[in-house]
């Protein structure tokens, strides 16, 4: 939302405007939508700590620490009260950037969680559906610095979050990320494969997508996954080091430059969020993809064998 205003502000005149102006609201007509979720989700998750914030207004930064054991999957209602706490971030005048991490170790997260797309009634898959948009809109389209401190495996959802911030350093260690949805037996919405484009290129990310590839933390610095890798104790001073550098350079330039490079991917999803939402529920409602992620459920929840 940030940066559509910020590209509003600067085309001033012309079709562009309207364009602008037209996805601008429609985006609020679907926000405003949200309202009663985000109060419901705060009442219910009252006693629960999903994540923690830790501001620090004198150096201008916060740190995010996602905290929704046992892996920081991404449900309706964490996504809500993350939503409420990105748009606190994006009204702040104190806070030019967040380090967005996890509390949990070696797990950054691990994307959407599965429950919400197995066996779910069609209002609550569009009401979660929504709630994802919104978070990638708010990220991807924030006017703040967004630092990922990847401290653990970050797959399909968990590869989205940090791959919409603005640097991402990531743990030495056996840690994997990237969009392993085709092995779920699901191809990975279109903003999420142009946020990958965006971030390693078109030819990297048609294998990527198609293999559902899980990239080693070595292999993402390769191909540009991950800008960054820092042993586990050094992960967060790395992080703000690297968000002191950013917050030096001037915010007015800074914006603008990061509005006009994610302006027209960000468009393409906010031009077409409902059918968007249609397009999930009625692929989420075959057969085939609830046997797939039946399957894949229980895959997750068979005993590990032991490696001895
Ligand atoms: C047209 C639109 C189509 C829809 C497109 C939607 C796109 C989807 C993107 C997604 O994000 S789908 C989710 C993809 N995520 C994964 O594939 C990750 C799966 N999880 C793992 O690989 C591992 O859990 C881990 C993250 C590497 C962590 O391993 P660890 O050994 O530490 O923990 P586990 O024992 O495996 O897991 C603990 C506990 O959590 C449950 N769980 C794990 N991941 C999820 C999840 N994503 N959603 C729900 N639940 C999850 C796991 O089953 C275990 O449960 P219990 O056995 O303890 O009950």
């Amino acid at each position: 939302m940030s940066i559509i205003k910020s590209a509003f502000r600067v085309l001033r005149f012309g079709s562009a405007k309207n364009q602008l102006f037209s996805l601008e609201s429609k985006t609020c007509r679907a926000f405003s939508v949200c309202n009663k979720l985000r109060q419901d989700a705060s009442d219910a998750n009252a006693s629960k700590i999903n994540f923690y914030v830790d501001e620090n207004k004198e150096k201008g930064y916060a740190i995010l620490k996602l905290n929704k054991g046992p892996v920081n999957s991404l449900n309706l209602e964490f996504l809500t009260e993350l939503n409420i706490q990105l748009e606190k971030f994006e009204e702040s005048k104190e806070i030019k950037g967040v380090i967005l991490t996890s509390s949990i170790p070696n797990i950054f997260s691990a994307g959407l969680d599965i429950m919400e797309m197995y066996q779910i009634k069609q209002d609550r898959g569009s009401q979660f559906w929504t709630a994802l948009q919104e978070t990638w809109i708010k990220l991807y389209g924030s006017n703040k610095i967004y630092i990922a401190a990847i401290n653990g495996h970050s797959p399909a959802g968990g590869c989205l979050l940090s791959i919409s911030c603005d640097y991402r350093i990531m743990s030495k260690g056996p840690y994997k990320i990237g969009l392993n949805e085709t092995l779920l037996g699901i191809k990975a919405p279109f903003w999420f494969r142009d946020t990958m484009i965006n971030t390693i290129g078109y030819r990297e990310t048609e294998k990527a997508l198609q293999l559902g590839k899980l990239y080693s933390s070595e292999e993402a610095l390769a191909v540009n996954l991950v800008d960054e890798l820092a042993d586990s104790k050094d992960l967060i001073t790395k992080a703000e080091e690297q968000m002191s550098k950013w917050c030096a350079i001037p915010t007015v330039a800074r914006e603008l430059t990061k509005s006009s490079m994610r302006r027209d991917t960000l468009s393409k999803l906010i031009a077409q969020r409902e059918a968007d939402t249609q397009s999930f529920i009625e692929f989420t409602q075959r057969d085939s993809i609830q046997k797939s992620l039946r399957m894949y459920l229980e895959s997750l929840k068979k005993p590990k064998k032991s490696s001895a």
